[in-house]
């Protein structure tokens, strides 16, 4: 049988799947030719933002390669635009002079970035950011200029800013309204989100109407309505999109604010179909790639004449993709008048969830701080599923959160029919089937054979899990390839590996001889790989404070307003009327306006001058307490047997031997410890990296608890009967973190990757444990007191005065 004649214009997310579905359905019902404006196979645009951010290489986004087009027989044109189409003669026609006769027609044309008609807007420096080039223009621009204006809070916008903070720019994000994501939060979500970010180094311009982009012929400033103006070296526009509809519109296609299509995407002309971004359907255009994929679902089966229940459309759920910030939004976020809302808000932690109710149908959620509940709240939406009152007290009460279960618990709880993969519609119920069917043990593995995680990638750690629930320790989520950052291919391990091979001694020895991509490395890489030859090689290695974060280098916490905090080391929390008597001559002296107890049990002079810190050290005479480092923080005590009438140990004792033990130690990230004199442990031991508690005849050591953002309890690694048991699995424990973890990841996050069980195996042999505290206390005896150093030595002294303060 003769094939049928089949074009695809557009080389984009939505009408490539859709060939996918069709190629699924029926390989050999079509003669398949595609046309893409862009010049690269199909690509994942979502990706773009961490491309940007360096968390992805643009290599690595390619969906789908040249061979596969080859290995499908499809004819493939890029850097060819579709200028218009004979609908009689079925005929497309490129800027290219090609004319290609079609019988069937699918439109995937996406959307343009809306641009704001601003006086100025031409200027060089004045970018959009939706394809590679606008990507690879901002990651150019960084390398020269400084200060980068993103116009628009949304869900781009800010994931845009965040990529230009990692790339070592000052940004500001200018807004129209007076809450960021208005589209998706609410106002409660929407300020906390706000405050997160400026915490991160996002500067937020609100309430402000931009007017005229300044300069000559590059930007050199926005100015406002109001008459006020902000410096800008660069600017990306991220003010919404609009479909990509001028072609068919010009060629006849019925277009209103997107190509009209009914609920099987065929547009008002015979043979001629819409799909993704481009097209309207039922007065609604989306932008997201969920809905996007749904249609080409339906297309495929309509195009291959085979039965297609109508495309309906969609709920719209969105997740912020900016790592540390955890934002989801599905359906209605405002409160009405005919819903109901159920909220939590914990202010210590960070989380705010709201549910809104109508007629007892869960109708939309926003959840900030705590998205775990997400996937679950969303199939609730989908299907119209009414709540009792008893679900209704415990919608948000499940499992994932205050309960203490882990992440594990979460996902065998899930139902079968739950979706795991939110932007491609895969379920629980289809993964499960796929691993046992076709033998999958990786992410990788289920990506390829269900399309799970092949989009954002934010339901990966949700795959992970599932195979470790289904194949335990046969399940492989922990040991996929991940570069550092985009300057090299190596992983952790990699990198580590040919650190201690090829016996490299400093950063940029490690860079030439490992063949970075970027000769100075990257603000990823640098610390990570100063870290690390800490590590391998304490006593060769030379600290390189350039390499470190401003807080490390200052060794001090910078704060809002460029003065910093300073806090001495207090062991265990214990202090005495001399210490105190001390603290307080030097706050009257530097005039320091602020006095805080921490949540580690410390004095924090809050405010304290740049150029007045060497001074305030001299005169405090006490030790650095690490308060801004990536090291051994606080060891928190209660107050213990000698004291208290509950107590079976001595906390105070043991907290400030294992503080005195570890004190100054380089870890991946920061350790906190507590200490509890008896099991109602009120150190809160369980929400430290490292919590030991008092019991009858001896201790329990816990670990991977976290009292932060991503709150975590911490799980028991073992009980010991005596203290010197306890100094010698504490140590063993803190260089086996050292020795595995990657840079950054804290005990809670690597525990949750590699297994308490792995952690514990590895552990329980004693002479491992012997071997690790040998190798800790060589870390341990080439450390020394940073500020006393600083004071004392008149060259590092001048260094540090001179030193650039680089956020
Ligand atoms: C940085 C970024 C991050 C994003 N993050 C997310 C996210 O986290 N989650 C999410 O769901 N969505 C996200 N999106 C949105 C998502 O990428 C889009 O919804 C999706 O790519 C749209 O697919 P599409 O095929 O309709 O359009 P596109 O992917 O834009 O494809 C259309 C293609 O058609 C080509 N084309 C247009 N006209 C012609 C012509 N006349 N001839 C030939 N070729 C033509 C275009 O050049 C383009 O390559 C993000 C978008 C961006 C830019
Ligand atoms: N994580 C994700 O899901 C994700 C990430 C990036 C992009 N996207 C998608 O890409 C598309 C584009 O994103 P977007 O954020 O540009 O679109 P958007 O329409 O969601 O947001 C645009 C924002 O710009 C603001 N704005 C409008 N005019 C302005 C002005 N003159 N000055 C300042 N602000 C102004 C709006 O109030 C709005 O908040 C959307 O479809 C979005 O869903 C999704
Ligand atoms: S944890 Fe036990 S020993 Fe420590 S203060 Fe509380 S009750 Fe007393
Ligand atoms: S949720 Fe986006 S890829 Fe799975």
């Amino acid at each position: 049988m003769k094939k049928r004649k089949l074009c695809l214009v557009g080389n984009g997310m939505a009408g490539v799947r859709c060939m996918e579905e069709i190629l699924k359905l029926a390989p050999d019902l079509f003669d398949i030719t595609i046309f893409g404006r862009e010049p690269h196979p199909n690509y994942n645009r979502i990706l773009l933002s961490s491309v940007l951010a360096g968390d992805a290489d643009i290599r690595d986004i390619v969906l789908n390669d040249w061979n596969w087009y080859e290995q499908n027989g499809i004819t493939l044109y890029t850097g060819e635009t579709v200028t218009s189409i004979d609908a009689e003669q079925r005929n497309i026609y490129t800027d290219c002079g090609r004319v290609e006769s079609y019988d069937d027609l699918i439109l995937a044309t996406g959307s343009l970035p809306f641009m704001l008609p601003l006086p100025g807007i031409d200027k060089e420096g004045v970018i959009a950011f939706r394809d590679i080039n606008d990507c690879k223009t901002m990651m150019e621009a960084s390398k020269t200029y400084k200060k980068a204006v993103v116009i628009g809070g949304g869900l781009l916008g800010l994931e845009a800013a965040r990529g230009l903070l990692n790339l070592s720019m000052d940004v500001s994000v200018v807004h129209i309204f007076d809450n960021i994501m208005e589209r998706q939060l609410d106002p409660v979500a929407s300020k906390l989100l706000q405050s997160e970010l400026e915490k991160q180094g996002i500067r937020f311009l609100l309430e402000k109407q931009s007017a005229e982009i300044l300069g000559d012929t590059r930007v050199t400033g926005l100015r406002f309505a109001d008459g006020t103006a902000e410096e800008a070296d660069l600017i990306v526009m991220a003010v919404g999109i609009r479909p990509n509809a001028a072609l068919a519109q010009e060629s006849g296609i019925e277009v209103k604010r997107g190509i009209v299509v009914n609920d099987y995407m065929e547009t008002n002309i015979d043979h001629v179909y819409a799909v993704g971004e481009c097209a309207e359907h039922r007065g609604t255009v989306y932008g997201l790639v969920a809905p996007l994929f749904e249609q080409g679902k339906v297309l495929a089966k309509r195009i291959c004449q085979m039965d297609a229940a109508p495309y309906e459309g969609s709920t719209l759920h969105t997740k912020l993709k900016i790592s540390g910030v955890n934002v989801f939004s599905a359906g209605e976020f405002m409160d009405t008048s005919d819903t109901r809302a159920i909220r939590v808000h914990d202010e210590w932690e960070g989380v705010y969830k709201k549910v809104l109710v109508r007629d007892d149908q869960v109708v939309g959620a926003v959840l900030f701080g705590d998205t775990k509940d997400s996937t679950r709240i969303l199939e609730m939406i989908r299907t119209n599923a009414t709540i009792s009152e008893l679900q209704r007290v415990a919608i948000l009460q499940n499992l994932s959160s205050s309960s203490g279960a882990s992440e594990l618990d979460y996902v065998a709880a899930m139902s079968s029919d739950e979706i795991i993969c939110g932007c491609n519609g895969v379920s629980k119920g289809t993964i499960v089937e796929a691993i046992y069917e076709h033998g999958l043990n990786s992410v990788e593995g289920v990506k390829k054979c269900t399309g799970a995680s092949r989009s954002c990638g934010g339901c990966k750690p949700l795959v992970a899990n599932l195979l470790q629930c289904v194949l335990g320790d046969q399940a492989q989520t922990s040991n996929q390839k991940e570069p550092i950052c985009t300057c090299t291919t190596l992983s952790r391990d990699e990198l580590v590996r040919e650190i201690q091979e090829k016996c490299l001694t400093s950063v940029r020895e490690v860079m030439h001889v490992l063949d970075w991509t970027e000769p100075e490395g990257c603000s990823k890489c640098r610390p990570a790989i100063n870290y690390y030859l800490n590590m391998v090689f304490p006593e060769l290695h030379e600290d390189e404070r350039e390499s470190r974060f401003v807080n490390e280098r200052m060794h001090a916490n910078i704060q809002k307003d460029g003065t910093y905090s300073v806090v001495p080391r207090m062991y265990g929390g214990v202090t005495s009327p001399a210490e105190l008597k001390k603290i307080a001559e030097v706050a009257e002296k530097y005039q320091v306006p602020l006095v805080k107890v921490t949540g580690g049990q410390r004095l924090d002079l809050l405010g304290v001058k740049k150029e007045d810190l060497p001074n305030v050290w001299r005169d405090l005479d006490m030790p650095s307490g690490y308060a801004y480092g990536k090291a051994i923080r606080t060891v928190k005590t209660c107050v213990g047997s000698d004291f208290c009438r509950f107590g079976t140990q001595n906390s105070i004792q043991m907290g400030i031997d294992i503080e005195k033990a570890f004190e100054r130690l380089d870890t991946p990230a920061k350790i906190k410890m507590a200490v509890s004199g008896c099991p109602r442990n009120c150190a809160e031991s369980l929400i430290k990296d490292i919590g030991v508690v008092g019991i009858d005849g001896g201790w329990e050591i816990y670990i991977g608890g976290n009292g932060g953002v991503h709150a975590k309890v911490a799980q028991l690694l073992c009980k010991v009967k005596t203290n010197e048991e306890v100094m010698e699995w504490v140590g063993a424990f803190l260089q086996y973190y050292r020795e595995n973890a990657n840079y950054g990841e804290r005990t809670s996050a690597w525990m949750e990757r590699i297994g308490l069980s792995s952690i514990q195996r590895a552990l329980e042999n004693t002479e491992t444990r012997r071997e690790l505290n040998y190798r800790i206390a060589a870390a341990l005896g080439v450390l020394s007191d940073p500020w006393q150093d600083i004071i004392q030595k008149e060259n590092i002294r001048q260094l540090f005065e001179n030193v650039a303060v680089n956020v």
